[in-house]
């Protein structure tokens, strides 16, 4: 199964993208509602055993003053210890069902938002720090939602119901109360947290993002900041951010004790209220003292269950703006469509064809490409040049398959890339983009990352033919040496020497090499040029570069401007006719 091309890359429906993003989290959970049932029962068992442990110890202390026989308080003790004991045991049980069952579908959760990155072009939407948070922190508020905030309501529900069920039974205004009580702290004192907590919460997903951000910028921009003296500003807007929320989490706080406090004032007016009652009924003659006792504690006890929830719900506005960013990933349209066949031939002919492409990235925008006609044959090496803006990395996406054609056909070897899978297009097209990323691991990792069985001969053959072999034997620990973060600092021509060899070592048939001397001095950017077309070589390749220096070494050069091709020949040919190659080649 190809790891993005699946139903995940699927437009989401209007209808659904506007439903509430709690529900649309909730409905996460779907595949494991049985599961999650299971849990409610288990916290069932678990809160009903509190409450009625309480219930036979009221019961055992009550009537042990009138001296009652040894079998009634041996089946009180018995009761006791199975209650005791079912509580934990259920209550374990519980915590177990129901946080394998969440994270089970948090896995799921960020399974569909990985696919759906690798399905889109988000990275230009969300900004780094940005992204980052919605991967953790809004992904794991699922988690969030599923443990805290849909079981124990449900919990609360039944074992609420039921007890003021048995409790209504043995005395029916101690019942109303209860009922009464119980509506108050679960569901009014709730609702009030959920109310004062929604503006906040919504604001604090949003100020971690920036706070993420903000410190993302602040890592990755460091040297720029220093050299400009404007670290202290940019530290500055890192405190702000955290300020802001710190100064959410106070609200926060605050709500949380009001919502304790306000439940506490409940409980503490219905065990009094119940007392008062009580007491006139047992004076009446309706109620015996024991039952009182029974109905005091069981009161007591049953606000147990409904004391968690006013967290809960001060939590439901920052899980429903984290749920909305967690959507806003999920819902962003697929820059390609889903696969509709498979078995693109990966060792076919490599001749790419492409007929009036056109490609634009807004539905009204205008044409990044319009209209492009490009042939580069088996093996042949050709430069696309053209002014910023033109569409040359567009085109790079393309034939990479990261963003489908709006119009026109791309075939590879004859086949019509469109509608492959994007696992078996990059089978037979690999791309060295203009920023390679080296991870924080060894040379051997980096490499091992485009294949992971390959073997060292393998890897030496490519950094051979990326000409990179005599600097990796060079270094004390060769192929084992660390680069990237807190490793060896590569220079700016072995990064793309580097992104070659990993290129090279996936065994595709066309290379696209987008810019790989946009961040290179001008000397080291002719010696990689002619390295890399010289490791291109038997390959058709696709140079994108603004750069005219070295393209007398291609077949072909074809000038875009503005989305089309406006010309195309040899260096020569290019060079002994008006127009923009001319006009700007720097050796005129
Ligand atoms: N993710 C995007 N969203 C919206 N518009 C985009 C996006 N990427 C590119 N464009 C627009 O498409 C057009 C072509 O851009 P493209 O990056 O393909 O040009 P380019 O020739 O590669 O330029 P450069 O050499 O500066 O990278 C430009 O007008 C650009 O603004």
């Amino acid at each position: 199964m190809s790891t993005t091309d699946t139903a995940d890359a699927a437009p989401v429906p209007e209808a659904e993208r506007r439903r509430d993003p709690l529900r649309r989290m909730v409905a996460l959970a779907r595949p494991r509602a049985g599961r999650f049932a299971l849990g409610v029962l288990l916290g069932a068992v678990a809160t009903g055993s509190g409450v009625a442990l309480l219930g036979v110890a009221a019961w055992m202390l009550a009537t042990a003053a009138s001296h009652p026989g040894i079998t009634a308080l041996g089946v009180s003790v018995v009761a006791t210890r199975a209650l005791g004991v079912g509580k934990g045991v259920s209550r374990y049980l519980e915590r177990l069902v129901t946080h394998d069952a969440a994270f089970r579908t948090l896995a799921e959760v960020r399974v569909r938002v990985y696919r759906r990155l690798a399905a889109t072009e988000p990275f230009g939407r969300f900004r780094s720090g940005d992204l980052v948070s919605r991967l953790v922190n809004d992904t794991e508020a699922t988690l969030d939602l599923l443990v805290r905030g849909l079981t124990p309501p449900l919990v609360s529900l039944v074992t609420g119901g039921v007890t003021v069920l048995v409790v209504t039974a043995v005395y029916a205004p101690g019942g109303a109360l209860l009922a009464a009580g119980l509506l108050l702290a679960g569901l009014a004192v709730p609702w009030a947290a959920a109310a004062l907590g929604r503006a906040p919460g919504r604001r604090q997903a949003v100020a971690r993002g920036r706070l993420s951000t903000s410190l993302v910028d602040t890592l990755h921009g460091a040297p720029d900041l220093i050299a400009y003296g404007a670290m202290d500003r940019q530290v500055a807007r890192v405190y702000e951010a955290d300020e802001e929320l710190t100064r959410m989490a106070r609200r926060d706080a605050a709500v949380l004790g009001l919502g304790a406090g306000a439940t506490t004032l409940i409980t503490g007016l219905s065990v009094w209220g119940t007392l008062f009652l009580g007491v006139l009924a047992v004076e009446g003659g309706e109620l015996d003292a024991v039952s009182l006792a029974v109905l005091v504690l069981v009161t007591l006890a049953a606000f147990e269950i409904v004391a968690p929830l006013p967290a809960v719900a001060a939590r439901l506005g920052a899980i429903r703006e984290s749920g909305a960013r967690l959507f806003g990933v999920l819902d962003t349209p697929a820059a390609v469509a889903p696969a509709v066949r498979t078995g693109l031939d990966p060792d076919g002919d490599s001749a790419v064809r492409v007929r009036g492409l056109r490609v634009r990235y807004t539905p009204d925008g205008p044409w990044a490409l319009d209209g492009v006609d490009l042939d580069v044959a088996a093996g042949e090496t050709v430069a696309v040049v053209g002014p910023s803006g033109a569409g040359k990395s567009t085109l790079a996406s393309v034939l990479l398959r990261f963003r489908d054609p709006d119009a026109g056909r791309v075939e590879l070897g004859g086949a019509d890339i469109t509608g492959y899978p994007a696992d078996e297009v990059r089978a037979v097209v690999s791309g060295v983009p203009q920023d390679p990323h080296v991870f924080a691991s060894t040379l051997r990792e980096n490499l091992r990352l485009a294949r992971p069985e390959a073997s060292d001969d393998d890897l030496w053959a490519a950094l051979r033919r990326a000409r990179l072999a005599d600097d990796v034997a060079a270094m004390p620990d060769g192929l084992d040496t660390r680069v990237g973060t807190h490793g060896l600092g590569l220079s700016g021509g072995m990064v793309q020497r580097l992104a070659l060899a990993r290129a090279l070592l996936a065994a595709p048939r066309v290379l696209v090499l987008d810019e790989p001397t946009a961040h290179l001095d001008p000397d080291t950017r002719d010696a990689v040029v002619e390295d890399l077309l010289a490791a291109a070589e038997g390959y058709s390749t696709l140079l994108i570069t603004h750069d005219l220096t070295g393209l007398e070494r291609v077949d072909r050069i074809v000038v875009v401007r503005d989305g089309r091709v406006v010309q195309s020949g040899t260096h020569t040919e290019l060079l002994a006719r008006d127009g923009w190659y001319r006009d700007v080649h720097p050796g005129l």
